[in-house]
């Protein structure tokens, strides 16, 4: 058997906040907005994990309403969600994400947020692949508002 999904998220970037993305802290002069620690990439992983065992998505069971959730660690959160896929005999096949973000350069963290999803998703560094693009200063992105992320997933039985 094998399931499919998808997940998008997308976070202000304000001043006076951490910029964590894929459980990793970047030094950048602003950092994400949310009720959580507001990884937008760890969110994006979650929801496609959360699409392929048809659980809908991660506000639905980590609502942003709920105070047990404000500045929560999203790596808990993607940890918690994995244990509902092993609930269902799945195995991460692979995944690819991309960061889509203006600034700061992905590039250097990129081997980290690999070894820390990985880890969380208890599979090998090859099945997880984290990217990053520009908009080429355009929208949202390319003026430095926000940060988005979007992934698929594939897991197997
Ligand atoms: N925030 C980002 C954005 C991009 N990268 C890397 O730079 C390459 C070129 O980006 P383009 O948007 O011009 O295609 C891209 O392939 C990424 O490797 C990055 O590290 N951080
Ligand atoms: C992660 C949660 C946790 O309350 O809060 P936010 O950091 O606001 O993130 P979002 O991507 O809007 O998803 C909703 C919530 O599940």
């Amino acid at each position: 058997m094998i399931k499919v999904g998808q997940g998008f998220d997308v976070h202000q970037l304000v001043e006076g906040r951490p910029c964590i993305i894929g459980g990793v802290t970047i030094p950048h002069e602003k950092g994400l907005l949310g009720h959580s620690d507001a990884d937008v990439l760890l969110h994006a992983i979650s929801d496609a994990i959360l699409g392929a065992i048809g659980e809908g998505d991660i506000g639905r069971h980590f609502p942003d309403t709920d105070q047990a959730f404000k500045d929560a660690d999203s790596l808990k959160l993607l940890e918690e969600v994995w244990v509902m896929a092993e609930k269902r005999g799945l195995k991460l096949g692979n995944l690819d994400a991309t960061i889509i973000a203006q600034r700061p350069k992905m590039a250097p963290y990129i081997p980290q947020m690999v070894e820390v999803i990985a880890k969380a998703l208890k599979t090998d560094q090859a099945n997880v692949n984290v990217k990053a693009t520009t908009t080429e200063q355009l929208g949202f992105t390319g003026r430095g508002e926000g940060i988005a992320a979007q992934c698929i997933v594939c897991l197997t039985a």
